[in-house]
């Protein structure tokens, strides 16, 4: 199957007495052209199902895949791309070269994709300043539209709206359901319903459990 496909992962922190069990028997998709929304308390293990999925660890037991390939092997963020929570950018860059660094490790002309997200993203008025000098909330709105420069085949976000305003919440959830409109497979950890909302589906987390699933009415 194209796409992400998580399954029957178990994946835990630690060894011996202070071993912690964080994800239990998890299985999940996302389809190219499918948003889906991974929602769960807090410690449920959503960032932890996001770090396998973007690849940043293998998971000790069962499979993530994009497109049939094990996503810890993938480097390529036209392949796999990724917003983690504590966004990852790069502090001496631009905020344009951060978003445009994707396409520029793979030989991609960045000028389109760039000036769209830029505007889509409310990002025009400081694309030549250092990321340092920018909010967070402006720096995570820089961290989703880096993720989405190369269109990539699966986008991993962790938490992209927790630091906006509901005008900026209603411009990255746009620019979320256009990526997965546009084909890519989307999986977006997040407690806010907006993102619920447009969501094809809502997988919910307990205790590193799959609880339940919603289609979209
Ligand atoms: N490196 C680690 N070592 C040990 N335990 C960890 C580690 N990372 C996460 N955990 C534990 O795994 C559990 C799941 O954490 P995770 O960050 O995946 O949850 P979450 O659902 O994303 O939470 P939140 O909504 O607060 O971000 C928590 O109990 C956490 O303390």
């Amino acid at each position: 199957m194209s796409g992400l496909r998580v399954v029957e992962v178990g994946h835990g922190y630690g060894a011996g007495a202070g071993r912690v069990e964080v994800l239990h028997d998890v299985s999940l998709a996302a389809a190219p052209g499918e948003l889906v929304a991974l929602a769960g308390p807090s410690g449920s293990g959503k960032s932890t199902l996001c770090h396998l999925a973007a690849g940043f660890e293998r998971p000790d037991r069962g499979e993530v895949a994009v497109d049939g390939v094990p996503t810890a092997g993938v480097t390529d963020w036209a392949v796999v791309a990724v917003v983690p929570q504590q966004h990852g950018l790069l502090a001496g860059l631009s905020v344009e070269d951060n978003v445009c660094l994707p396409a520029y490790r793979a030989g991609v002309d960045p000028t389109a994709a760039f000036s769209a997200l830029a505007e889509a993203l409310d990002l025009d008025a400081f694309t030549r300043r250092g990321v340092r000098e920018t909010s967070l909330g402006e720096q995570q709105r820089t961290a989703v539209a880096r993720a989405l420069v190369l269109s990539p085949r699966v986008a991993v976000l962790d938490e992209p709206t927790g630091h906006q305003d509901d005008d900026h919440v209603t411009q990255v959830v746009a620019v979320l359901a256009a990526a997965a409109h546009a084909g890519s497979a989307v999986l977006v950890a997040t407690h806010d319903r907006r993102v619920w909302e447009v969501a094809d589906r809502v997988v919910r987390l307990d205790e590193g459990h799959v609880v339940q699933g919603r289609h979209r009415a």
